[in-house]
């Protein structure tokens, strides 16, 4: 399998780019199923499931993809086996941006049921940033448009076609 995956902490783009790529790839954007699939909310679904609940389903869904893009969730790195899986399937693209700028656009979105006070989510992306490296096989600076950000990602997909 030759896909791409684009991972990176909450508030990064993902799901921005995911739409722009969508026009020209197939792209399977894990949070967006996971809401048609189990017709809730992921902040419902976290507060009756929890997060474990939230987790298995997610790993579920990246296993079951059969898109050639896949846009993930910030926490799908938190499992070892996805990681392993993503290496060994295709090319893993992380998006590397600075955690002021992120906050900036996450704080007061109350769709994230892991955004709470800000040193609670900086200690999650700092804990986090190290494992996103070492799962990637390329890092992108964040700091650019998300225009910018998608063309980089199609040039990828555009070498491997
Ligand atoms: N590189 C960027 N430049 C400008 N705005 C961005 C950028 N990345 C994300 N955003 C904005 O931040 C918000 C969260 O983006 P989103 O695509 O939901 O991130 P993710 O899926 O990684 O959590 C959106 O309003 C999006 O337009
Ligand atoms: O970082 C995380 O653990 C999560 C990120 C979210 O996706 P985004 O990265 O698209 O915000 C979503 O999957 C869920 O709220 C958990
Ligand atoms: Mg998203």
């Amino acid at each position: 399998m030759d896909k791409v995956y684009v991972i990176g902490f909450m508030g990064t783009g993902k799901t921005a780019i995911g739409r722009k790529l969508s026009e020209r790839y197939d792209v399977d954007e894990l949070d967006e199923r996971f809401v048609q699939e189990y017709g809730q909310s992921i902040a419902d679904f976290f507060a009756a499931h929890g997060e474990a609940g939230f987790r298995a389903r997610e790993s579920e869904l990246l296993r079951n993809s059969q898109s050639q893009v896949v846009i993930t969730g910030g926490g799908i790195i938190e499992r070892p086996e996805n990681r392993t899986w993503m290496k060994e399937t295709g090319t893993v693209i992380w998006i590397d941006t600075p955690f002021d700028s992120i906050w900036r656009r996450i704080e007061s979105d109350r769709n994230r049921p892991l955004v709470g006070k800000y040193e609670t989510v900086k200690s999650l992306y700092m804990r986090r940033r190290s494992v996103y490296a070492d799962s990637a096989n390329l890092r992108l600076e964040g700091m650019k448009s998300i225009r910018e950000l998608t063309a980089e990602i199609e040039s990828v997909l555009e070498e491997k076609s």
